[in-house]
């Protein structure tokens, strides 16, 4: 992983620079140096061969076209475009050397990182270049002096001594043919290094490359198959000189300071990624590089560095957040839709760590009061459930009992359930005497809630599609001592072919439970794109079935449709609500009455809800300390209402 440390320049930058682009110049000493190493070492092989070398055979026409420099030029890559390789515009064997401390040309440019197009950092290599030939004299000036002119057009070069262009390919000769033998550029004589320091910049390059081009070592390298194999070997050294450079250039990169001196951080290189796809990574490496990108992202315009995008920071904020917390991709991605990134922190980390156990007691048999009073002679440390928002609620902090299996419990006293499933039920306001269904009601903690609140009057048709978990729905019935419910087992699609006329129906759908992660920690993994597509199909195909449901002629307050899920994805919360807008002109969204919570969503990634989407209620484990929940209260029109909307529309 990237680490980085303050600006160690001793050299002072002009203002500008320092301000603005200083961040780069560290990176750009650091592959000047690297690519001067290599041309010193190129630059002795061409002194050795002026001393062997008598004769200058001009080279056959076409093999130029194999040289990387006249490449450049052919193609006219500007300066700012070019690979740390490349040789500048400008650079042919009339340019001056820069060991005369010649302030270079803007065309002059210094090996760029490709994809750096931001022009303060182009300026800044501009400046940087101009330190470096102060910095790295250069001792041979004079011989290389000799053969440049001052230039600064960007044209094609004009040697001085009369040669062409072409000529230029034949500078390394007989001696190149040794490097493979070598070191891996070839050189690995000690002497070779000495000179490492003693070049200035990278025009250099293409000025050695041309340096000899009289020299021929025999006659056999002065045919076309040894001008060719030349050439080759050219082309070899600056791509490993490039290669070399960038690698360079992203390790010096790590040393940049931000645009005010703060630290900056520098995603892994692909080295380090290749290793921890290989499984070397390590969880605390990786938390820690979570926080250095957020870090980033939060403060992007301060903190970016000039190699990677945010996009880049993004996606491996995505890959981290996913290894530290066992997420598989889709569900990451869908949660950076939702959330912000400091949000979704929050939201992942509180998914770690359970939620407090809350019960809801059963007012069909028991006060709050007496409740908690037995629970805490057994010696439970509990609370009222804060916020005051819920009268039957207790939090139980500690129990040295299990309490699912109290007395209090056995008894019917209360039902343990999370808070947030209150909520619909809270939302839904079931009265005295009305007819009501619970479309999805297993195991039955909304629908006894619905009966108690009911005070055990009217009718509650408790459905649930799966037979196994009606077995459970039942037992807590009777546990609870409800007596107004009518248990079936229909797939809630099939209302209200098997009955309608409801006052309220509750559609408690079945969803991904994006909400309950810290609960079931499967839910991190195991859905797909595909089982969303269905889930929410589904979602959508109840969603009208129970609006279907309500009486067509409901009252001023009835006709009441509650849509809730226990996940946090707007795939299943808002979108299906909008779905249900748009395809029953007869229903309206109305307050929860939940006066807590965010209001869902009314655009989300490009797309437009309903502006009464607003009226949807989210809950968070992070900001409410309990599941994630979403809830959405529908009002049926009256017949009467739907035609006075008519007239007046
Ligand atoms: C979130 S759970 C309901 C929890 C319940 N409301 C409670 O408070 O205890 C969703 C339920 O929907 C049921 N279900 C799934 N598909 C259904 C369908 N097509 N029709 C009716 N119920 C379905 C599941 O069996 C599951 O029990």
């Amino acid at each position: 992983m990237g680490r980085k440390s303050k600006n160690k320049q001793d050299i002072p930058l002009p203002v500008e620079i320092e301000k603005n682009t200083g961040k780069t110049t560290a990176a750009l000493r650091n592959t000047l140096k690297h690519i001067e190493n290599n041309k010193a070492k190129i630059r002795q092989l061409n002194q050795k061969n002026k001393l062997a070398k008598k004769n200058s055979i001009p080279p056959p026409e076409n093999i130029s076209q194999k040289s990387p420099v006249s490449e450049n030029k052919k193609k006219n890559i500007p300066a700012s475009k070019r690979k740390a390789s490349d040789p500048p515009a400008d650079s042919s064997p009339s340019s001056p050397p820069t060991s005369t401390k010649k302030p270079k040309s803007n065309s002059d440019s210094k090996p760029k990182h490709e994809g750096w197009d931001d022009p303060s950092i182009e300026s800044e290599d501009q400046q940087d270049s101009t330190i470096d030939s102060e910095d790295f004299s250069d001792e041979d000036s004079d011989s290389d002096e000799s053969h440049h002119s001052d230039d600064s057009d960007n044209t094609a070069p004009q040697p001085s001594s009369g040669k062409s262009e072409k000529d230029f390919l034949f500078d390394l000769d007989s001696e190149s043919e040794n490097f493979p033998e070598n070191s891996a550029l070839g050189f690995d004589d000690e002497d070779d290094i000495n000179l490492a320091d003693e070049f200035d910049s990278d025009d250099d390059i293409a000025d050695n490359d041309s340096y000899d081009y009289n020299s021929s070592d025999d006659e056999a390298d002065n045919t076309i198959e040894g001008m060719e194999r030349k050439s080759k070997q050219l082309l070899e050294i600056d791509s490993l000189i490039e290669s070399d450079s960038k690698k360079e250039l992203s390790e010096a990169t790590l040393n940049m300071p931000a645009v005010d001196g703060t630290e900056l951080f520098f995603l892994p290189t692909p080295e380090e990624l290749a290793l921890e796809s290989e499984g070397l990574k390590d969880i605390k490496t990786v938390q820690m590089r979570v926080q250095e990108v957020v870090n980033v992202l939060n403060n992007f315009s301060r903190l970016k560095n000039p190699i990677n995008s945010r996009s880049e920071y993004i996606s491996q904020l995505k890959s981290d957040l996913e290894f530290v917390y066992g997420y598989n991709s889709f569900l990451i991605n869908k949660l950076f839709d939702i959330f912000t990134i400091s949000e979704l922190l929050e939201f992942l980390e509180a998914n770690e760590t359970p939620r407090p156990i809350t019960i809801r007691v059963n007012t069909l048999k028991a006060k709050r009061k007496q409740v908690a009073q037995a629970l805490i002679k057994r010696g439970v440390n509990l609370d009222v459930v804060a916020g005051k928002w819920s009268k039957v609620g207790l939090t139980i902090y500690e129990s040295p009992v299990p309490i699912g299996a109290t007395p209090e419990y056995m008894s019917g006293l209360y039902m343990i359930q999370s808070a947030s499933s209150f909520l619909p039920v809270l939302a839904m306001n079931p009265l005295p005497n009305e007819r009501i269904l619970d479309m999805s009601a297993a195991p039955g903690g909304k629908s006894t809630y619905i009966a108690a609140l009911m005070q055990n009057t009217g009718i509650v048709f408790v459905n649930d599609a799966n037979k196994d978990r009606t077995r459970a729905l039942v037992a807590n019935i009777h546990r609870l001592g409800v007596t107004n419910s009518v248990v079936s087992n229909y797939d809630g699609r099939e209302f209200p072919k098997v009955m309608g006329g409801f006052d309220r129906v509750l559609l408690d759908a079945p969803c991904s439970g994006t909400g309950v992660i810290s609960k079931d920690p499967s839910v991190k993994t195991n859905k797909s794109e595909t089982d969303m597509g269905l889930l929410t199909h589904l979602q959508k195909e109840l969603i009208l079935s129970a609006i279907d449901s309500v009486t067509s002629n409901p009252g001023e307050n009835s006709g009441v449709i509650i849509y809730s899920t226990c996940s946090v994805t707007v795939d299943e919360n808002e979108s299906v609500v909008n779905y249900a807008l748009k395809k029953r002109p007869n229903v309206k969204l109305v307050s929860t009455g939940l006066d807590f919570g965010k209001d869902g969503f009314t655009s989300f990634c490009g797309n437009h809800f309903h502006p009464s989407l607003s009226l949807t209620k989210r809950f968070y484990p992070h900001t409410n300390n309990m599941d994630g929940f979403f809830v959405a209260k529908f009002q049926k029109l009256s017949k009467k209402s739907i035609s006075s909307s008519k007239q007046s529309s």
